[in-house]
């Protein structure tokens, strides 16, 4: 296994994704985050966006998994859809670089986006919705198969994590990523126990204003 994938093993790793145009929403305030998600354990961190990438590659030495997000006319896949989306993660100084591994229409096919991860030297993480998306990519030779994206290619979005599909990507032999609504440290370590190799946490920890009217939201229903 590669070095890389050790360092991360049965850890956490931390989503620092402030909310879009947020008064969080700035590449120093990334950086701060993610330093303060090194000193409270994090394995590895996930940053979304070139600007944000360079400034927490100077600011922590863990493995950084490089996502840009993009909301395109004609497809519904926002996870870096493009090859040169790669390349400027890559030069940005990411570890790991995550692309969307659903079957959806996507500009870039996702045989073209692995062989370009490799080609940039980079480990090559999958974001995927259901099984047969993960055993696809894992035949690709996708490194990290992520349950990122279940819940969240129409209908209802659930409130509890996959933790099925979590499983089933662990017996086919994927190193799985848990990712996706663990929002309590419980939540979190049941992905381990499900069979998770890593689990990544994002709104939870970084997302402040979605923390805050969970508690603001609770505390109205007392009010009733
Ligand atoms: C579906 C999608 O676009 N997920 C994104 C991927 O980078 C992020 O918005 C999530 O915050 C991340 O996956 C972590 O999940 P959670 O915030 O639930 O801990």
């Amino acid at each position: 296994m590669s070095n890389l994938l050790d360092e991360i093993k049965y850890g956490l790793i931390a989503s620092c994704q402030p909310v879009d145009d947020g008064p969080m929403d700035s590449p120093e305030i990334v950086a701060a985050m993610a330093k303060a998600s090194v000193i409270g354990g994090a394995k590895g961190i996930r940053i979304e966006g070139v600007e944000n990438l360079k400034a927490v590659r100077k600011a922590v030495d863990v493995p950084i998994i490089g996502i840009v997000k993009r909301d395109l006319p004609d497809s519904p896949v926002r996870i870096t859809p493009f090859l040169e989306d790669i390349e400027a993660l890559a030069k940005a100084g990411a570890d790991i670089i995550a692309v969307d591994g659903t079957n959806r229409p996507r500009p870039v096919t996702i045989e073209q986006a692995i062989k370009k991860i490799k080609e940039v030297g980079c480990l090559a993480m999958a974001d995927c919705s259901n099984l047969e998306e993960g055993l696809h990519c894992q035949q690709l030779g996708f490194d990290i198969v992520g349950s990122t994206m279940s819940g969240y290619t129409g209908g209802e979005i659930p409130k509890e994590p996959d933790y099925q599909l979590v499983k089933d990507l662990n017996k086919a032999g994927c190193f799985v990523m848990g990712e996706g609504r663990y929002n309590t440290p419980e939540l979190a370590r049941s992905a381990i126990e499900a069979g998770a190799h890593c689990v990544t946490v994002g709104s939870a920890l970084t997302r402040l204003e979605h923390i805050v009217s969970w508690f603001a939201d609770e505390i109205k229903l007392a009010n009733k």
